[in-house]
């Protein structure tokens, strides 16, 4: 079993933003969902545990090595799939990841081809090997990325907002590759896409400036809200009124008018009906009584 311990970390930049603030969390084996707003701090929780920027204070241990005092040992086990992968040269997908191969240390010719392969065999992209990346539409690159990030066969994951940007049935393929990768290595999926974390992390933590509000298995998370998330179709024109009569968790258009989600131990008033709650009302439920916390 692979753990990650997180402890106490935070994380100020030289501007003067304090982008992490007493992060602790533990990590083992399988999916886990941070899901957060732009701006959260998920980029640099993931960009800090992968050892390209120093935390301000805290520590990470990988399996009990100190990452800060001792990242080569984190390097050597980690997969990397960043938000942004920055320019693809002009060669072809099985040359580039060959050449990214070389970089994470797999010198053998014959493993490298047989691993290369099998890489891109296993996202999907073999047909396409000889096309350059730069031509791939953006599910298929970040099918490469995934590709990229499972050379030398990782035991830590880390893919930083993998579907942004991607349509559904791309987005689709993508995480049913993530959930494919299997149980026995960690794997970080940080997204501000709820339906990513619903259907493949057992655990999964929230992140709000800098700050995780709320952690733990994403059923029993939203179990904690059964009786207590109220809907009504509003017209538009009142939705200020209720939110300042009501714990307004969330609102949503449908065709003229607006739905209204409240969070409420009891019948808010009449014309309200109960619902089964979802991951998306936990999600927006947990911000809200954050905000109201901090208010
Ligand atoms: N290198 C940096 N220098 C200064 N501030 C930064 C730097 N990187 C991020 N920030 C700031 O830190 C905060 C958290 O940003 P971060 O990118 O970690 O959030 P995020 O949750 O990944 O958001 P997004 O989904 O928009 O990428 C933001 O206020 C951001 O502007």
């Amino acid at each position: 079993m692979n753990t990650l311990q997180i402890n106490n970390l935070s994380k100020t930049y030289p501007n003067g933003v304090k982008a992490l603030n007493r992060i602790n969390l533990k990590i083992t084996n399988g999916m886990f969902g941070l899901l957060g707003a732009n701006g959260a701090g998920k980029s640099s929780l993931m960009r800090t545990i992968a050892s390209l920027q120093e935390p301000s204070s805290g520590s990470i241990t990988f399996n009990d090595s100190d990452i800060v005092k001792n990242p080569e040992h984190i390097r050597k086990h980690l997969g990397y799939l960043p938000q942004e992968f920055g320019v693809y040269p002009k060669i072809s997908a099985e040359k580039l990841l060959n050449h990214l191969a070389v970089l994470k240390g797999i010198l053998d010719k014959k493993e490298r081809k047989e691993q290369v392969t099998a890489l891109l065999q296993q996202v999907n992209l073999y047909q396409h090997r000889k096309k350059s990346v730069y031509t791939f539409s953006g599910g298929m690159r970040q099918r490469f990325g995934i590709a990229q990030a499972l050379l030398a066969n990782p035991q830590v994951i880390i893919v930083d907002e993998p579907t942004a940007g991607l349509d559904p049935e791309e987005s689709n393929r993508f995480l049913n590759l993530l959930s494919e990768i299997g149980e026995n290595v960690i794997v970080i999926l940080s997204t501000h896409i709820v339906e990513d974390v619903k259907n493949l992390c057992p655990r999964m933590a929230i992140l709000s400036d800098g700050e995780i509000i709320s952690q733990g298995n994403p059923t029993e998370l939203v179990a904690s809200l059964e009786g207590k998330v109220w809907t009504k179709i509003i017209p538009k024109k009142d939705i200020e009124i209720y939110k300042k009569a009501f714990d307004v968790i969330s609102t949503k258009l449908i065709s003229g008018d607006t739905q209204i989600r409240v969070l409420s131990n009891s019948k808010p008033e009449e014309g309200f009906s109960l619902i089964t709650p979802n991951l998306e009302d936990f999600y927006f439920a947990t911000l809200f009584n954050n905000q109201q916390k901090k208010a």
